[in-house]
């Protein structure tokens, strides 16, 4: 066996990839990232603490596709989501995802081009239930797919806060944000100021979920698709009634593991 195989094998094997969580403050992506390490901050009474704006970034590790590896570093966790696979030899991949949790207040986005290079899939989360910033996160959210680092890295938006009453369901949130707003797309949702990410080689997907796993109130809706790649079908809400909250908490898990998916499919494809 040649070492470009045996190298090629090892990488399909590992299957690194390195995930950019982005959005605006208070969105609630260190939510969203406590709630996928199954690690919510804890006081030392046992009690929920509050969690901190980020200044700067943190970087956690998850494992998806095979249990639970490395908890000493109280960083790494494994997560039930779909994502691993068989890499053609009968065993069994393992995704380590590396997960870049950066600050979204105004005065630190202009820092975070200095994390796109070598980010393969983007996490962008925006609080379904503040539809006054929407507008604005669509408009951050369309520069940053504008970045040629990040030409063709898939997009998965996190509609969060869906467990607060009253919170958009994903097709309003993707229609708020400009998602839908292109031609071709034959999309409902005309919304001035369109991102422009329709029609180029993105997939994208936007998901209902919440990072609370508790509390009463939630819509339920199924993700809203589209993207380069002829994945462009909108299902329409389902209305969905039973267990919406479990549905929403299902829905972080399902999202993380479609981007997941994805950027095997683009990065392992063929190894
Ligand atoms: N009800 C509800 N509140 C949430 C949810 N996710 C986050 N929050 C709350 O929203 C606030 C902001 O959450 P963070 O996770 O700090 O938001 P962030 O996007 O990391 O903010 P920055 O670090 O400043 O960019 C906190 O008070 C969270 O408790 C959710 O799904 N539901
Ligand atoms: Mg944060």
């Amino acid at each position: 066996m040649g070492l470009l195989t045996i190298l090629r094998k090892l990488k399909a094997r590992q299957r690194h990839m390195r995930l950019l969580l982005l959005g605006l403050d208070n969105a609630g992506k260190t939510s969203v990232m406590h709630a996928l390490l199954g690690t919510p901050p804890l006081g030392v009474d046992g009690e929920p603490t509050p969690i901190a704006p980020t200044v700067g970034f943190d970087i956690h590790t998850l494992t998806v596709g095979s249990p639970v590896s490395d908890s000493a570093a109280g960083t790494t966790a494994s997560l039930s989501v779909p994502g691993g696979g068989d890499i053609g030899d009968g065993s069994a991949a393992t995704n380590t995802i590396h997960v870049w949790d950066v600050g979204g207040q105004a005065s630190i986005r202009p820092f975070w081009r200095n994390y796109f290079d070598a980010t393969d899939g983007l996490l962008f989360v925006v609080d379904a239930a503040d539809p006054a910033r929407l507008p604005a996160a669509g408009r951050v959210m369309a520069q940053v797919c504008k970045e040629e680092r990040l030409a063709g890295v898939p997009l998965c938006v996190l509609a969060n806060k869906q467990d607060v009453p009253g919170a958009m369901d994903a097709r309003s949130v993707a229609a708020a944000l400009g998602l839908l707003g292109e031609e071709g797309r034959g999309a409902q949702g005309e919304e001035e100021g369109g991102v422009g990410l329709i029609g180029d080689k993105r997939h994208w997907m936007v998901f209902p979920c919440t990072a609370m796993g508790g509390g009463g109130g939630w819509r339920g809706d199924t993700p809203v698709e589209g993207g380069g790649g002829g994945n462009g079908a909108l299902p329409l809400p389902t209305g969905a009634t039973a267990d919406r909250v479990d549905l929403a908490v299902r829905g972080l898990a399902e999202g993380v593991g479609w981007l997941v998916a994805d950027v095997s499919a683009r990065l392992f494809e063929g190894l």
